[in-house]
């Protein structure tokens, strides 16, 4: 039987392992139970199994298979694949060339490529539709399945900068699979995410191992996998993802929610902005608790209202920034991520990225030269975003913000004189195969606020780090009707106009830290968003 390569579904896509099976479970059952429940392609890899061993086992898995109509790929052995007839072959960097794999296999065999780097797209674009027909995209996370890890885990951004080159060469036939370490907690990230900056491919399928192969109920295991895969929605936070522009009123419902629902804001940030930031929180009818306690997170994460505050300024244990991470993703509570001097140091930007490939943010936050390294715009320091004539160029920072929000799906904010916040969430949906339908970067809805010069801002510690503390007050206090843009843009509107009102009564940079808190407390009971100083307009 021949597979139309057209008609190959990628979706759910089962690498078998057999050294990882749980007792009472064979290969073939293992298998028999993901087909049973909505396998789409199956892959024998068996990685020290002898040849005759090896052939007995491909030729049961291969009958079910025909039972369920599907095609069987070998990992590897070439030679196994034409033995039995299988209806592919998938090797890696280091196995037989693909030119030469084809040429044994001939042109209506499937031929799967392991690909993590932009030069073996090059290659493989180069080679042309008659060879690759698609590529394994990994290793996106830590994983134990593959023995000798060769690659570093490379997240959701490496899959990303894979789907840019396969669009940039126009290997528009090749389709992907993400593989490595994909689990129920981030696949639904892995396939939201994995987008190229076009918008117009994402990944064709999820290829896994042991959350099947190592599972002791594999149809149940698969059932999830299959409800996650064919799911479009993606609720990362317990609040609406869609992007309207916001107004007073709807500025106003939100400063409501957060006076009623009081919300806990967990601050894991430096100690500079830690007493400030908690004197914040207060100010805005919230509760802070400064807690760096791995085994308490869970627990503070499922406190109603519970909102987390995750600032790199003084790294705490990487053990611990995990651990909260998940915890708050676990459960759906917001994250707004603060990485402080993003690109600063080799340290923070490793530490960084390891951290945004962990988990989903509600909110990034970040400073101009953060928000362009975040957007990799900032690739000439010497530029950097004030022109030669000292003004900044905003349409590059606009342009930065929306970027970083498209590739986290997040809310994207950069601060400065003029703040700019994009929203990046698309109301949550993803789709498997088919990116944004092209919608990129600069269409996502992005505002302008700005409220003249404060230059006493930047005189005091903890002034960013607290705009911080303001969002995730906000956030963690929306209903579940409430609107994630809407908190967002009015933490933002609130503390521009605070700032102003401050620095028109202080009368140097220490009273200016209580004016502020003092203002940001009077306009937040108030809560009259119509008489702020700050300006909001669409970008
Ligand atoms: C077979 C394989 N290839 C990878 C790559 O990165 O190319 S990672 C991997 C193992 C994936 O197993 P699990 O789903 O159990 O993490
Ligand atoms: C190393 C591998 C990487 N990717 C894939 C697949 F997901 F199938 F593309 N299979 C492998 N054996
Ligand atoms: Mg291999």
């Amino acid at each position: 039987m021949v597979f139309a390569k057209e008609d190959v579904d990628y979706s759910l896509y089962l690498v078998t392992d057999s050294t990882m099976l749980p007792p009472g479970t064979t290969l073939c059952s293992q298998v028999e139970a993901g087909l049973k429940n909505g396998v789409t392609l199956v892959q024998i890899r068996e990685k020290d199994t002898e040849t005759k061993n090896f052939i007995e086992e491909a030729l049961e898995v291969q009958k079910i298979c025909k039972k369920y109509n599907v095609p069987l790929i070998i990992n590897d052995r070439i030679d196994v694949a034409m033995a039995i007839d299988a209806d592919g072959v998938h090797v890696g960097q280091e196995d037989m060339p693909i030119p030469m794999v084809r040429k044994l296999l001939g042109s209506s065999k499937i031929l799967g490529w392991s690909v993590g780097k932009r030069s073996e797209v090059e290659t493989l674009a180069k080679w042309g539709p008659d060879m690759v027909d698609y590529v394994g995209v990994g290793t996106l996370f830590p994983t134990l399945t593959k023995k000798n890890p060769k690659k570093t885990p490379m997240g959701t951004q490496g899959a990303i900068s894979v789907l840019n080159a396969l669009e940039e060469f126009k290997a528009t036939w090749c389709r992907t699979v993400g593989i490595g370490g994909i689990h129920p907690d981030n696949i639904q990230r892995v396939i939201c995410q994995c987008v190229s900056s076009n918008g117009k491919r994402s990944l064709d399928g999820i290829s896994l191992v042991s959350d099947i192969m190592a599972s002791t109920d594999a149809c149940a295991a698969t059932q999830k996998l299959k409800t996650l895969i064919n799911g479009t929605k993606y609720q990362f936070v317990e609040c609406k993802l869609d992007a309207t522009l916001p107004t007073a009123a709807s500025i106003q419902k939100v400063l409501f929610q957060v006076s009623s629902n009081r919300p806990l804001v967990q601050h894991i940030t430096n100690k500079v902005h830690q007493n400030f930031g908690a004197n914040v929180t207060l100010a805005l009818g919230s509760s802070p608790i400064m807690s760096e306690i791995e085994s308490e997170v869970s627990e503070l994460a499922r406190i109603p209202n519970a909102s987390l505050l995750l600032n790199t300024g003084t790294v705490a244990p990487i053990g611990m920034l995990k651990a909260a991470i998940n915890a708050y993703n676990e459960v759906n509570r917001p994250i707004t991520f603060d990485p402080v001097g993003y690109s600063a140091t080799e340290t923070r930007f490793h530490l960084n990225n390891t951290l945004l490939t962990y988990g989903q943010f509600a909110c990034i936050k970040g400073n101009y030269s953060e928000i362009l390294s975040l957007a990799e715009l900032n690739k000439d320091k010497m530029k950097g975003v004030d022109s030669s004539s000292g003004d900044t160029d905003i349409n590059l920072v606009a342009r930065a913000t929306q970027i970083v929000a498209f590739k986290y799906r997040t809310v994207a904010v950069c601060t400065g004189e003029i703040d700019c916040i994009a929203d990046g969430t698309f109301g949550g949906e993803y789709k498997l195969s088919s990116g944004t339908a092209g919608v990129t970067a600069e269409d996502i809805p992005c505002v302008l606020i700005e409220d003249g010069p404060i230059p006493i801002m930047g005189d005091i510690t903890a002034s960013g780090c607290s705009l911080g503390s303001t969002i995730a007050c906000f956030i963690g206090g929306l209903d579940p009707t409430g609107n994630l843009f809407d908190a967002v843009v009015g933490a933002v509107l609130l503390y521009k106009s605070a700032g102003k009102l401050a620095s028109t009564h202080c009368q140097g940079s220490g009273s200016f830290h209580f004016q502020l808190i003092d203002a940001l407390y009077q306009l937040f009971h108030e809560n009259k968003p119509e008489k702020w100083s700050a300006s909001l307009k669409k970008f």
